[in-house]
C-alpha cells in the first residue's frame, strides 16, 4: 500500500475513508498488521493515503474530507490487497475438479486438448467464461493472469466479461502451430500471429489523436506461445518480436514434468536446456510469466533473474498431475520474482487460498525429503499470493502508437 503525500484540493472531497485493521506484505516483511489506520481512496480508485486512526482530525483537516463521513469497520474485519493468480486456464474451468489420473502429456491429449476445441463455440464459452470471472472474483481474485484458447473472439469475449465484472485480466490467445498429441487443435503459423494481432488490435482502440485507449480498461492481451512442445521455432521468434514491439508481456509453461523436459530436448536438441530453448527464441523478458518451473537448474535459474523473467508457482496441479516439487526457497534465493497460480484445471481449485495451503504443504513435503529444508511460513506464502504476483504483472506503460502491433 503505497500512500501519496501531497492532497489536491479538487479531489478532496471525493475520498473514500476507511478506518481499522489493513493487513499487507512488504519487501522487507511478509507481513505487516496495521491496526486503527485510515485509507483514503481518491476519486479514480488509488489509494491516496494511509495514516493513523487517533489522528482524523489533522488527517481529514489535510486531505480535506468529513470526519464523519468515515467507513468504520467491525474489528472481525480488515482490508487485505487482492489476490493475484499468475496461471490459470480459464477454458478448462468446464472440467475443473476431474479427471485428474493421468500425467501432463496424457492428461493433454485426452482431456484438455478436446474441452478446449469446443471454444469455436460463443455460446460455451460465454457459459464458462462467465462462471470462471465469478467464482474466482467470489474467492478474491482481483487480477487474473488468463489462457484462453486458440479461438480469438472466445478469448476476445472473456476479456470483456473480466471488465464487465470488475476483475483486472491479462488475456492471453493461445498460440500452437503444432500439435502432435491431438492433430485437430492448432493453427497455422501464419494464422496463429495473424490471430494474435487481431486479438491485441481489437483489445485497444486507436482514437483520432493518435492515441490509443483500452476497450476493456482493466484487460491487456499477453502473448501466449502454449509452450516449446506445441510451438515450431519460427512462430516463438515471432511471437517475441511481436512482444517486443507492442511492450506486451509474455505467459508460457515452462519445466513442468520430466517427460515433457525430456521431449523439448529432442525437440530443440541444439539448446542447453528449456530455458535456453526459451532465450534463444526472445520469449524472455522482463514481462515474461512461465509457470511451473519444477525442474529448473541453478544456471536456469540465473537466466531467469538475468532476463527478470517470473515463475508462477502452481503447487496444487504440480501434485494433482503428479509433475513435481518446486523448491520454492531455492527460486527466491536466486531472486527471481515468483508468484502463485491455481492452474485450472491442472489444479483443481480456483482459489488462491487453496493455492496458499497448497504451497506450503509441497514446502512440507520438500522438508520430509530433507529435514534441513526451511518451511515457507504463513506470511511469506500470504506475500507470495499478492505482493509475489504483482511483481510479475507490474501495471503495464501504455505502449506508443508507431510501435503498436506492428
Ligand atoms: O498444466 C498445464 N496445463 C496446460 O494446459 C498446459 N499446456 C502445456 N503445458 C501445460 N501444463
Ligand atoms: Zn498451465
Amino acid at each position: 500500500m503505497a500512500a501519496s503525500k501531497a492532497c489536491s484540493s479538487s479531489a478532496a472531497t471525493n475520498f473514500k475513508v476507511f478506518r481499522g485493521t489493513f493487513v499487507h506484505s512488504t519487501q522487507e516483511e511478509a507481513l505487516v498488521i496495521l491496526e486503527d489506520a485510515l485509507l483514503g481512496v481518491d476519486s479514480t480508485g488509488k489509494i491516496s493515503f494511509v495514516e493513523k486512526g487517533p489522528e482524523l482530525e489533522k488527517v481529514s483537516a489535510k486531505f480535506g474530507f468529513n470526519p464523519s463521513a468515515v467507513t468504520q469497520l467491525s474489528p472481525q474485519e480488515f482490508f487485505m490487497p487482492g489476490l493475484v493468480d499468475t496461471h490459470i486456464h480459464a477454458a478448462q474451468y468446464s472440467f475443473a475438479g476431474t479427471a485428474l489420473d493421468l500425467p501432463l502429456l496424457d492428461w493433454l491429449q485426452t482431456y484438455t486438448f478436446p474441452v478446449e476445441s469446443r471454444y469455436s463455440d460463443l455460446e460455451f464459452a460465454r457459459q464458462v467464461y462467465t462462471h470462471v470471472v465469478k467464482r474466482t472474483l467470489r474467492n478474491g481474485t482481483t487480477t487474473a493472469c488468463y489462457f484462453a484458447t486458440i479461438h480469438t473472439d472466445a478469448s476476445l469475449l472473456l476479456g470483456e466479461i473480466a471488465n464487465d465484472f470488475g476483475q483486472r485480466a491479462l488475456v492471453g490467445k493461445v498460440c500452437m502451430d503444432r500439435n502432435g498429441l491431438h492433430e485437430h487443435y492448432k493453427e497455422e503459423t501464419q494464422e496463429s500471429l495473424d490471430e494474435t494481432s487481431r486479438c491485441g488490435n481489437t483489445f485497444y482502440i486507436i482514437n483520432i489523436n493518435i492515441t490509443h485507449f483500452s476497450r476493456y480498461p482493466l484487460v491487456k492481451p499477453v502473448v501466449t506461445p502454449r509452450f516449446s512442445v506445441s510451438c515450431t521455432s519460427e512462430l516463438m521468434l515471432k511471437l517475441a518480436e511481436v512482444a517486443r514491439n507492442n511492450n506486451l508481456h509474455i505467459q508460457s509453461h515452462i519445466s513442468e514434468n520430466m517427460d515433457e523436459v525430456r521431449l523439448v530436448q529432442e525437440l530443440f536438441p541444439e539448446s542447453e536446456s528449456y530455458t535456453d530453448v526459451y532465450r534463444k527464441h526472445n520469449l524472455l523478458t522482463s514481462k515474461t510469466i512461465m509457470a511451473h518451473g519444477c525442474y529448473l537448474s541453478d544456471e536456469e535459474l540465473q537466466i531467469f533473474h538475468q532476463t527478470g523473467s517470473s515463475l508462477a508457482h502452481c503447487p496444487n496441479s504440480n501434485l494433482s498431475l503428479c509433475s513435481g516439487l518446486l523448491d520454492v526457497r531455492k527460486v527466491l534465493s536466486h531472486k527471481v520474482k515468483l508468484g502463485l497460480g491455481t492452474d485450472v484445471a491442472g489444479g483443481y481449485s480456483p482459489s488462491m487460498l487453496d493455492a496458499v495451503r497448497r504451497t506450503r504443504d509441497t514446502s512440507k513435503a520438500l522438508k520430509i525429503q530433507d529435514p534441513v529444508h526451511q518451511t515457507l511460513t504463513w506470511e511469506e506464502t500470504f506475500r507470495l499470493a499478492t505482493l509475489g504476483g504483482s511483481q510479475g504483472i507490474p501495471p503495464q506503460p501504455k505502449p506508443s502508437f508507431r510501435a503498436f502491433w506492428s
